[in-house]
């Protein structure tokens, strides 16, 4: 009886044990796999809030802003891209917007210890760098004591990396290293078009080449404003944010201000160039695509008249519409320096394109798109003939217009930037 009684004791605690055991097991798989199932949930997440770039001359294919959630772009570039990057630091990798992050040394190898100098912006200087695979680069390095240098170095870095167009000039890399900020671009061997309408040692720009840069700059806007998403405006179009390649065309730089926009909704600040800026902008705070397009009719004149909108371009061009009405003898305000060699009709197109452009109100000029389409049909039937290109040689003393009233062409192409302008200006009716 009593042997019958401690077998079932033993009995019994090795049940216990065995059970005990068997919870245990089931507890530590229970665990294991909610884990797993949790890391999964974690990297498809983090999969989907990284900004994918298709590659290509003339692709749109950006994520919109609602692929980032909730994060603030600079928390998505830190959780995001430097993510990846902060893992195989320093390797010239290809980040997840497609730029690579180049290291200081290189860039320091590449520029001879920035010795190559070849401008100087409002946010710091821009230096040509030779790389090891034998391509040349633009290197812009923010200013140290630039307030705006951190956030708009990862703001552009963001923004750039997700636009990419053949008339846009491309981010292709940046560097964070050493209390420094750098920007890598295209390298673009003509320089500005600010200086090709200006510096009187420069060949002048002849007429179909004007005609291609004016097409090529629509086109990169076109694609700011319907192409990326969202869509961006430029706020800063200028002759010297006009860049030109060994082949001369033409690619939009510098999205300085829109940084500013990308990160500070409620900036209240009027900022861009005098001489470019949208009438209706300063009066109402509001930019919006159609005050690219006036700052756009303005870079219009300025190819058509080669005069620099600080000096008078835009009064120049009011008192010539007088006598066209807009439309035609837009002759009278054509760069001398193109020594009458214009198609006539192409002029005058070209001449009432950009009158539109600079409408006082808004809504009556024309959008990107309806731009890009007039100049490929200029440009098209100039090909099929259809336009008769006829060089016209107006002679000087035809011209109606007091010159020396207006102030004359330019040769130093510095346009003056607005950062700020506090004074509250006259509204303008519609
Ligand atoms: N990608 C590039 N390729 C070749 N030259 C460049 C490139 N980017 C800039 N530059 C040169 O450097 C100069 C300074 O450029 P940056 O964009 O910093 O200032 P900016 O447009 O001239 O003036 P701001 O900053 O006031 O708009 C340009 O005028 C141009 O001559």
């Amino acid at each position: 009886m009593q042997g019958e009684s401690s077998g079932l004791i033993i009995g019994l605690s090795i049940g216990v044990v065995i059970g005990v055991a068997l919870a245990i097991i089931a507890f530590f798989c229970y665990k294991y796999h909610r884990n797993r199932s949790q890391v999964g949930n974690n990297s498809s997440r983090r999969t989907a809030t990284i900004p994918i770039r298709t590659n290509g001359a003339d692709s749109c294919n950006i994520l919109s802003d609602s692929s980032f959630g909730t994060e603030s772009p600079r928390s998505t570039i830190q959780s995001g891209v430097q993510f990846w990057l902060r893992g195989i630091k320093k390797a010239n990798v290809i980040s997840a917007s497609g730029i690579l992050e180049y290291s200081y040394k290189d860039l320091q190898k590449a520029t001879f210890n920035f010795t190559t100098l070849i401008g100087q912006g409002a946010y710091g200087p821009v230096y040509r760098a030779q790389m090891p695979a034998g391509e040349t680069v633009a290197v812009k390095v923010l200013a140290n004591d630039s307030k705006q240098g951190e956030k708009e170095f990862q703001t552009e870095v963001m923004l750039l990396g997700r636009l990419h167009h053949r008339n846009l000039v491309n981010l292709v890399g940046y560097c964070a290293e050493k209390n420094q900020h750098m920007l890598i671009y295209v390298y673009m061997s003509r320089g500005s078009l600010a200086s090709h309408l200006y510096d009187e040692k420069l060949k002048p720009l002849n007429w179909e080449v004007r005609v291609q840069i004016a097409l090529d700059v629509a086109r990169g806007l076109e694609y700011l404003h319907d192409g990326a998403v969202p869509p961006v405006i430029h706020r800063d179009i200028k002759s010297s944010n006009i860049l030109l390649d060994q082949s001369m065309r033409a690619r939009v730089a510098d999205f300085g201000l829109s940084r500013e926009e990308m990160v500070n909704k409620q900036a209240s600040n009027i900022r861009g160039t005098f001489g470019y800026l949208d009438p209706e902008y300063i009066s109402t705070r509001s930019f919006t695509k159609k005050s690219d397009v006036y700052s756009y009719g303005v870079l219009l004149f300025e190819l058509i008249a080669g005069r620099n909108p600080l000096q008078g371009l835009m009064e120049y061009v009011e008192l010539a519409a007088m006598d066209t009405e807009g439309k035609v003898g837009w002759e009278e305000i054509v760069d001398p320096r193109l020594d009458g060699n214009f198609g006539v009709q192409e002029l005058n197109e070209v001449a009432a394109l950009a009158h539109k452009c600079v409408n006082r109100i808004p809504r009556r000029r024309p959008c990107m798109r309806d731009i890009v389409q007039v100049f490929s049909k200029i440009i098209k039937s100039r090909h099929t003939g259809k336009q008769q290109y006829e060089p016209s040689n107006p002679r000087t003393d035809e011209v109606t217009i007091n010159m020396d009233q207006l102030g004359r062409r330019s040769t130093n192409p510095e346009h003056k930037r607005v950062e700020s302008i506090d004074s509250t200006t006259e509204s303008i009716e519609a």
